[in-house]
């Protein structure tokens, strides 16, 4: 791993269940993500891009290999430790949203920050906000915003701590297109502008094309690599894989 490297996988491997019931999710995938580099996994349905992403995350753990992240490798790590890794490198962002009903928006945005009794840096915070064009959404419940804005608070949640890394597994699958493009945006301003390293699952050859590189699993394999991708370049590649796989 170089300094470069801010998350790593080498041979990460899932079996869910065992004996005749085993399913192979991920049957060893190595790949390093760099500092500031925008990658979107793809790949059939079933091909294990979730596993993939959260095995490296450390939101699930790998039956085999290592995941690394800022140079720790996260099976070292007790529950404590690694859940303090999740809430302070890394970034999440999910298809569907999974803010707090309960709480405004920006109560949501500093949770993160909160859940370990921290206060939110407020220049980062106001960039970040100002970003997401949220200034005049703070006070809002969740319920009273769209899902584009729900999202963009998501975002602003994932990215309030300053994290190295963002995962976000389907961030546009929820949304219409206008909201999808903004949020893509989003994250690739967070890959160029703020040197974040991000991470993103979808099914979308235009959610693709906004990645620097394209990885390509089928069958829990890392398939194919595509650099500067665009969405025609991804529509081919996905059917010369698996036509039947492309939505
Ligand atoms: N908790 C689990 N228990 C058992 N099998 C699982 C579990 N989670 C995932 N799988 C299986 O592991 C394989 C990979 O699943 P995964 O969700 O990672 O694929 P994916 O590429 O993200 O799929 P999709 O595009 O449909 O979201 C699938 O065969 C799936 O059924």
């Amino acid at each position: 791993m170089n300094e470069q490297t801010v998350a790593e996988a080498q041979q990460l491997g899932k079996v869910y269940g065992d004996g005749s019931a085993a399913v192979v999710a991920l049957a060893g995938v190595s790949a390093g993500f760099r500092r500031g580099e925008f990658t979107a996994i793809m790949g059939p349905s079933g091909s294990g891009k979730s596993t993939f992403v959260h095995c490296l995350a450390g939101l699930d753990q790998p039956t085999t290999g290592t995941a690394s992240i800022a140079g720790t490798d996260l099976g070292s790590l007790d529950d404590e430790k690694l859940t303090r890794v999740r809430r302070e490198k890394i970034g999440f962002v999910f298809q569907s949203f999974n803010l707090l009903p309960t709480l405004s928006a920006w109560e949501n945005i500093i949770l993160p920050l909160s859940l370990s009794g921290r206060k939110p840096d407020r220049a980062w915070a106001d960039r970040v906000i100002t970003a997401m064009g949220l200034g005049d959404r703070l006070e809002h419940r969740p319920a009273q915003l769209s899902g584009g804005q729900q999202q963009r608070v998501a975002c602003a949640r994932a990215l309030i701590t300053r994290p190295e890394l963002i995962v976000a597994d389907e961030p546009t699958g929820n949304l219409d297109s206008r909201s999808g493009a903004q949020i893509l945006g989003l994250l690739r301003r967070c890959a160029r502008e703020w040197q974040q390293t991000v991470l993103m699952v979808t099914h979308d050859p235009i959610a693709a094309g906004y990645a620097d590189r394209v990885l390509f699993l089928a069958d829990g394999r890392l398939v194919d690599e595509m650099h500067q991708p665009t969405p025609a370049l991804v529509l081919d590649r996905m059917r010369r894989f698996e036509p039947q796989a492309v939505r």
